[in-house]
């Protein structure tokens, strides 16, 4: 096992109980290298250093913790271009959209050290006579992170970010797929003089460190980002601890993107090509339901299809590409057999869904259209994952906006229309986290709130100042100053 990338537990890096390669997507011949797999045993002991650093690192000054979150951001924005390229060549987005996310993560640090300066609570009369009451807010404690492979850096910030900002300890487990962006974030982390066992670095299965994660007493909350099944055993195991553990549960998305007669089709078809597709449709918040109304479908699917005959599928690093390699061999079986499921349903494939040869071998998808498809198929109602999207025909905009509100989930929406009173109605009545007019449903702001409802979402938001709600928690104080 030389020469893996090792855990960080307790303020050292240690090796794992074995190691698991990084493999390129989009060229299955190149290992990123070998990152160590933590035992359980491993991801214990960096819970019990991360309970034993908390007394101290609860009580830091929010200028130790402002300068420690701003050496992060600054250096992560520094050297985005070398960990854009790291980022993109073992999750396979493009080399743009891997620079994008780093800088991303950089301004989340930056934006977050400044949150440790802005901290306030409340200071109101009883009442009773002779009475003060102050409302603080107090770190959780040991926090346990859970991140997804789809955005490897971007995630893993506005969790870690807020968590060390509002005082807690962190121990962070990344997923298996992308541990070398994760482990590049967390020697940024030590190098910006994180005191020992504030911030641990546990790689390995979600089956065994996670699980270890939520077995632990000693972990106070779990944030966890990823697919709707996993969320679910996050969601009982942290009721079923004891104590019971808070929680905030990011999970998937089926985004409905309305198009209406009167959309400007220029903005309508980009929205639609860079919501569904961008990323390889890797997204939570990916337009996977396009729905149109009459006037326009004939003509927006037509020029959909235009676009996507333009799209260059290839090596996530290769100039010009456009969309990357899927993740890895179990997404592109899943996409795959969607694929088949939407024909077998009786949908069109008006366009892609096929297998790819590229000079080197990757997990190469063309993205794939669905026209004549009904919000009831499956298709249209479970997120697929991947650069697959459906487009579903409405009357006019009250059929439109009852066909996107038709899902289990409500994590993002989007809506395309010149219209001041159809946008400003759909903003009102979607029932979604986050709504979008006349923009993609994916790509959001690193300052405001992000998170969804229904299937999508459970727990309070994360990011932006809203963050704070999960990362502290409030104490009521009393003083009788007597009479
Ligand atoms: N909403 C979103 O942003 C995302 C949604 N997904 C959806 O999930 C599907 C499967 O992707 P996958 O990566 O397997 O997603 P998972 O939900 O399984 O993985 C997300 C994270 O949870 C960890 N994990 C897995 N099992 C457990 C467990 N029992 N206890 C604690 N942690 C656990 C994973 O670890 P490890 O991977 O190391 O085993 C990973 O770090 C995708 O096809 C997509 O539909 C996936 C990623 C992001
Ligand atoms: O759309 C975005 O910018 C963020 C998406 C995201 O967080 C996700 O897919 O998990």
């Amino acid at each position: 096992m030389s020469g893996h990338k090792l855990n960080f537990i307790g303020g050292e890096w240690v090796a794992g109980a074995d190691a698991s390669p990084d493999i390129n997507p989009s060229n299955t011949h190149d290992m990123i290298g070998e990152f160590s797999r933590a035992s359980a045993a491993e991801a214990e002991s960096a819970i019990a250093a991360a309970y034993e650093a908390f007394p101290a690192w609860s009580r830091s000054t929010i200028q130790q913790r402002h300068d420690i979150l701003k050496n992060i951001g600054d250096e992560i924005i520094a050297r985005k271009e070398e960990l854009g390229r790291l980022l993109s060549r073992e999750e396979g987005k493009t080399l743009p959209e891997g620079i994008g996310e780093v800088a991303r993560a950089g301004q989340i640090f930056q934006f977050f050290a400044g949150e440790c300066l802005r901290m306030a609570g409340d200071k109101l009369s009883s009442v009773r006579p002779n009475v003060d009451v102050e409302i603080t807010r107090e770190p959780i404690g040991v926090v346990g992170l859970i991140t997804p492979w789809n955005f490897p850096i971007a995630i893993p910030a506005w969790k870690i970010a807020p968590a060390l900002a509002y005082g807690n300890c962190v121990v962070f487990k990344p997923a298996e797929l992308v541990p070398a962006s994760a482990h590049a974030l967390a020697e940024i982390i030590v190098r910006a003089g994180v005191p020992a066992g504030v911030f641990n670095l546990v790689m390995g299965r979600g089956s065994v460190v996670g699980e270890a994660m939520l077995k632990s007493p000693r972990i106070a909350a779990i944030s966890f980002t990823g697919s709707v099944a996993t969320g679910r055993k996050v969601a009982q195991a942290c009721i079923g601890s004891d104590p019971m553990k808070k929680m905030q549960l990011e999970m998937g998305g089926k985004n409905p993107l309305v198009v209406l007669d009167d959309a400007d089709i220029k903005i309508a078809v980009e929205c639609a090509v860079n919501g569904a597709f961008f990323s390889t449709g890797q997204r939570c918040t990916a337009s996977s339901r396009l729905i149109v109304t009459d006037g326009i479908h004939d003509k927006f699917v037509d020029a959909v299809i235009d676009r996507m005959k333009g799209l260059v599928v290839d090596d996530a690093l290769k100039p010009g590409t456009h969309i990357g390699p899927v993740v890895d061999q179990n997404q592109l079986d899943q996409d795959l057999s969607y694929v088949r499921l939407g024909k077998d349903e009786g949908a069109t494939l008006a366009f892609g869904g096929e297998l790819l040869n590229r000079e080197m071998p990757g997990f190469y998808l063309s993205p794939a259209l669905f026209t004549d498809v009904d919000n009831r198929m499956r298709i249209a109602r479970e997120e697929i994952f991947g650069p697959v999207a459906t487009v579903t025909r409405a009357r006019d905009y009250d059929e439109a906006l009852a066909i996107a509100n038709d899902t289990p989930f409500g994590l993002s929406s989007g809506i395309c229309t010149t219209s001041l009173k159809h946008a400003s109605h759909f903003k009102r009545n979607s029932e979604a986290g986050m709504v979008m007019v006349n923009l993609p449903t994916a790509g959001v702001d690193y300052h405001v709130p992000f998170g969804g409802r229904k299937g999508s979402s459970y727990g309070p938001r994360e990011q932006g100042r809203y963050a704070e709600e999960f990362y502290t928690t409030v104490k009521t104080a009393y003083t009788y100053s007597g009479t």
